[in-house]
């Protein structure tokens, strides 16, 4: 089974056909205000609407509510959302309605990669170890930090995951040789600035990760 990549934090359609046509399987749009990603709704239905049906579109959030997450899925035909700081009830009961439920966890120690244990019993539909950020940062994620990759080396997975945080060109191949992930994502290391999607690396990152 090859590995493919996620492109996370898209906002502009260039760099949207440009993760598409480099053979992304996966684009992410950010619905959290405070990102410097983030996306409305009405921009989020025309970027939605150029993504090809192989291709599956992720909502990425921070503890939504109700009103964001139909907004959005009404707007966009988003099915999986992938949710930051959410708690494990409340992805619980989203999974319940029928939505594709990707939760984040935060990982700094080895001990925090065992919240994922929890969520086989819902169960949910993958699981994304990304950094932990700063208690006092403004976002949970796409800030380019990593964890030590080595704590992932033979850790029996309760079920599908993706590989998240501090990726980039360089080193995005001796993360998958190191962790093993069939899926990786990456945000701020294909940006030429916070928020700014750089298309040469965004090419770079997928031709890296088609070599694995
Ligand atoms: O990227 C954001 O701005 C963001 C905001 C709020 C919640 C999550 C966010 N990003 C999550 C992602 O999926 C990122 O791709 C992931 O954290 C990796 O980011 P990076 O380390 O910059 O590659």
């Amino acid at each position: 089974m090859p590995v493919t990549a996620k492109i996370c934090g898209l906002s502009t359609p260039d760099t949207l056909d440009a993760a598409v046509q480099g053979g992304a399987s996966h684009v992410g749009f950010v619905f959290f205000p405070p990102s410097p990603r983030n996306v409305g709704i009405e921009q989020a239905r025309a970027l939605a609407a150029r993504v090809p049906d192989h291709v599956t579109k992720v909502g990425v959030f921070v503890d939504p509510d109700d009103a964001l997450i139909d907004a959005v899925t009404a707007a966009t035909g988003i099915r999986t959302l992938q949710l930051h700081k959410t708690a494990f009830e409340r992805v619980a009961e989203l999974d319940g309605r029928g939505h594709h439920v990707w939760p984040a966890i935060s990982v700094k120690r080895a001990s925090d990669l065992d919240e994922s244990a929890r969520f086989a019993a819902i169960p949910v539909d993958r699981i994304v170890y990304d950094a932990k950020t700063p208690d006092d940062a403004l976002l949970p994620g796409g800030m380019g930090l990593r964890f030590d990759w080595t704590m992932l080396s033979g850790y029996r997975h309760p079920g599908p995951w993706m590989l998240a945080g501090g990726l980039d060109p360089q080193n995005v191949i001796p993360a998958i040789q190191m962790t093993g992930a069939r899926l990786v994502d990456v945000s701020s290391g294909v940006e030429s600035a916070p928020g700014v999607k750089d298309v040469a690396k965004i090419a770079a990152f997928l031709k890296a990760v088609a070599q694995c």
